[in-house]
């Protein structure tokens, strides 16, 4: 039997973490304000709906490891405040995380708006 209620709560818990995230993590805004920017872009372009899938993922790529990676540093507070290199390892490791995906979605923004970048100025 599926309790909707229950269904519907955690909806509103999940969406109450996202609005923390953006409330209250710096990273993360500049993470929503980089998407914002490449999606104006993308409609000043008019890109594809191919092209849209790629921006789309790579956004929800990055934002998707930020919040795991603050959720592991909520963690790693509660239950190491004070210092312990395996703290910190587990730390950078979740950073390092966030890196890879930002670097994957700069590829990804040059490789798609590259070309019509190329052809509004050509
Ligand atoms: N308990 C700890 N033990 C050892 N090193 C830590 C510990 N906490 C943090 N560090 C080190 O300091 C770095 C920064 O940690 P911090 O928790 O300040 O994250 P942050 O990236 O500045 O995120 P935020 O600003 O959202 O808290 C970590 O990547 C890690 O190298």
């Amino acid at each position: 039997m599926i309790q909707f209620a229950k269904t519907l709560r955690s909806f509103r818990f999940a969406a109450g973490g996202i609005h923390w995230l953006f409330r209250y993590e710096n990273n993360a805004r500049v993470h929503l304000l980089a998407a914002l920017v490449v999606i104006g872009v993308g409609f000043w372009l008019r890109i594809s709906r191919t092209d849209w899938l790629w921006l789309l993922l790579a956004i929800a790529l990055v934002w998707t490891a930020e919040m795991f990676n603050t959720a592991l540093e909520k963690v790693v507070d509660l239950v190491s405040p004070e210092y312990h290199p395996l703290a910190g390892q587990a730390k950078d490791l979740a950073a390092g995380a966030v890196l890879l995906t930002a670097l994957f979605a700069v590829v990804v923004g040059v490789l798609v708006l590259g070309p019509y970048v190329v052809d509004v100025f050509a």
